[in-house]
């Protein structure tokens, strides 16, 4: 089935994810004349057409700073609502009408994952999963088991082509050009291993908190949140092995054989962080132990990686907003120059301000020969231009049914593996204060993070 989708359902309009990523995705796929179909929104919620308007307008507002009122109008004419409960059956079959007309709706599953699978049934059991695609949101499951389960209600209902989970990362310009800088540039890759390079770092930061959906996030923390899927994939591009052809498939394998080779993380190389007064938060369990940070060393076990450690740390209300990977390498064997000890590192800035930065040591000036360090900088959007937002290219691809940009059934199983260890662990967590960069014990983890810029 490769013909482009000709409709839209949003279960879980009402939510975070619709009004921070999918409303401004849907208004620039519009813009591009992407986007000339009906557009079903579905929740609980009983919104009328035009509290949904006034939403999508909100959102595009907020994520663009300025609107176009005829592309605006022109998605708003294709906007509905249904409001209804997940486990109703009628649901579905009110869904089935306002879609006769669709030949090939895509369902988007922008709901907590514990209603996947009611949503998935509902869907089969009126007919309509028959005809459609379907894109899961992450996380898929919870661990292994629970993905396991929720693959077999999918391909109950829909075939694996028809399957779209989603993880926003891969959808990234600046995450897929990992695969161009690893591959492309000939200078990296005889030092990407562990002769040249001393570890590397992955901070995934944000400078706000649960923002209203702390009632989901209670349920999720950050290892099930962003460590499993959107971490773990970029750990996969940085850490693989070069295909041994080019195309998307054996590249895609490769990527699924290194994370294969991640061992699973353990507790006693893993700090679990909650922020002051997020038990305070509407939703919360007054005594949840759900970590809102976590810090954990990686490693893996390739000869190219060999005692290198991976150091990953993740969390909500740190003191900015930022995913940046940091290489460094290790210091010139013999020190032969006075200050030239300092490690290079190559940063990539992944998602905001995208770009990478190279330090080098170069001469201080004056009379002694010593080193100094500079940076050698790289912004995408300078050198680039526009690059389109990563879900409005993953709308686009799941339209058309193109899989590339989506996760591999296999990548998430082992994800879920290697984090299994540290999942639900009964240990308190350990508080950190808002605006910091987490519990004291993380600092101690990797020796010496490096901070995004
Ligand atoms: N928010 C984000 O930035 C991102 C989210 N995601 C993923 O997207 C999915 C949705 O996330 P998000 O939008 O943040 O979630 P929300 O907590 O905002 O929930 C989305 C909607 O689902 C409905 N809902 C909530 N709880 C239930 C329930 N128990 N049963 C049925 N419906 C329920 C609510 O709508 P109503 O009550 O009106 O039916 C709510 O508006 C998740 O899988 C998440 O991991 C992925 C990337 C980013
Ligand atoms: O999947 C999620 O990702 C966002 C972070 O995505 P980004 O593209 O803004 O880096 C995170 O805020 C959210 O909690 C999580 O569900």
């Amino acid at each position: 089935m490769d013909l482009r989708s000709d409709a839209v359902v949003l279960f879980g309009v009402t939510g975070d994810l619709v009004a921070k990523k999918l409303f401004p995705a849907l208004y620039e796929l519009t813009r591009r004349g992407r986007l000339d179909m009906p557009v079903i929104g579905v929740a609980r919620s009983r919104w009328d057409h035009q509290q949904l308007t006034t939403a999508a307008r909100k959102s595009v507002l907020e994520a663009n700073g300025r609107i176009d009122d005829e592309v605006f109008d022109a998605l708003a004419a294709n906007l509905t609502m249904l409001s209804g409960d997940y486990a109703d059956p009628t649901t579905y079959q009110r869904l089935a009408e306002a879609l006769t007309a669709a030949r090939r709706p895509l369902f988007y599953l922008a709901i907590p994952p514990a209603v996947f699978t009611p949503v998935v049934d509902g869907l089969a059991a009126s007919g309509l999963a028959a005809r459609g695609r379907v894109v899961v949101e992450k996380p898929f499951g919870r661990d292994l088991a629970s993905s396991y389960a929720l693959n077999q209600a999918l391909r109950a209902a829909f075939d694996e082509e028809r399957i779209f989970r989603i993880d926003h990362y891969l959808g990234k310009e600046a995450v897929e050009g990992l695969r161009v800088f690893r591959f492309a540039n000939r200078l990296f890759e005889p030092i990407w291993n562990a002769e040249h390079i001393d570890n590397i770092q992955i901070t995934l930061a944000e400078g706000f908190g649960t923002e209203g959906r702390a009632g989901f996030y209670d349920t999720m923390g950050a290892t099930r949140d962003v460590l499993q899927n959107h971490m773990l994939q970029v750990v996969a591009l940085l850490a693989m092995e070069p295909p041994a052809e080019a195309g998307d498939d054996a590249f895609r394998a490769e990527e699924i054989r290194v994370l294969g080779r991640i061992e699973p993380l353990a507790p006693e190389s893993t700090v679990r962080g909650q922020y002051a007064g997020y038990r305070d938060e509407p939703g919360v369990a007054p005594d949840s132990n759900t970590e809102t940070f976590v810090a954990t060393r990686l490693r893996i076990d390739t000869p190219r990686w060999a005692g290198v450690p991976f150091y990953l740390r993740t969390g909500k209300l740190m003191p900015g907003t930022a995913t940046e990977v940091v290489v460094e390498f290790k210091i010139p064997e013999r020190a032969l120059v006075p200050g030239g000890a300092t490690p290079n590192l190559l940063r990539f800035r992944l998602g905001r301000r995208d770009g990478i930065t190279l330090s080098i040591q170069v001469k201080e000036p004056g009379a002694d020969v010593a080193g100094h360090t500079v940076e050698l900088p790289v912004d995408f959007d300078a050198a680039l231009g526009h690059r389109r937002e990563a879900y409005e290219r993953l709308l686009d691809d799941a339209l058309d049914g193109r899989h590339l940009r989506f996760a591999r059934e296999e990548a998430i199983a082992q994800e879920w593996r290697i984090v299994e260890p540290i999942l639900d662990l009964p240990e308190p967590v350990a508080p950190y204060a808002r605006g910091s960069w987490g519990p004291a014990q993380a600092q101690a983890l990797a020796g010496h993070w490096h901070d995004p810029r």
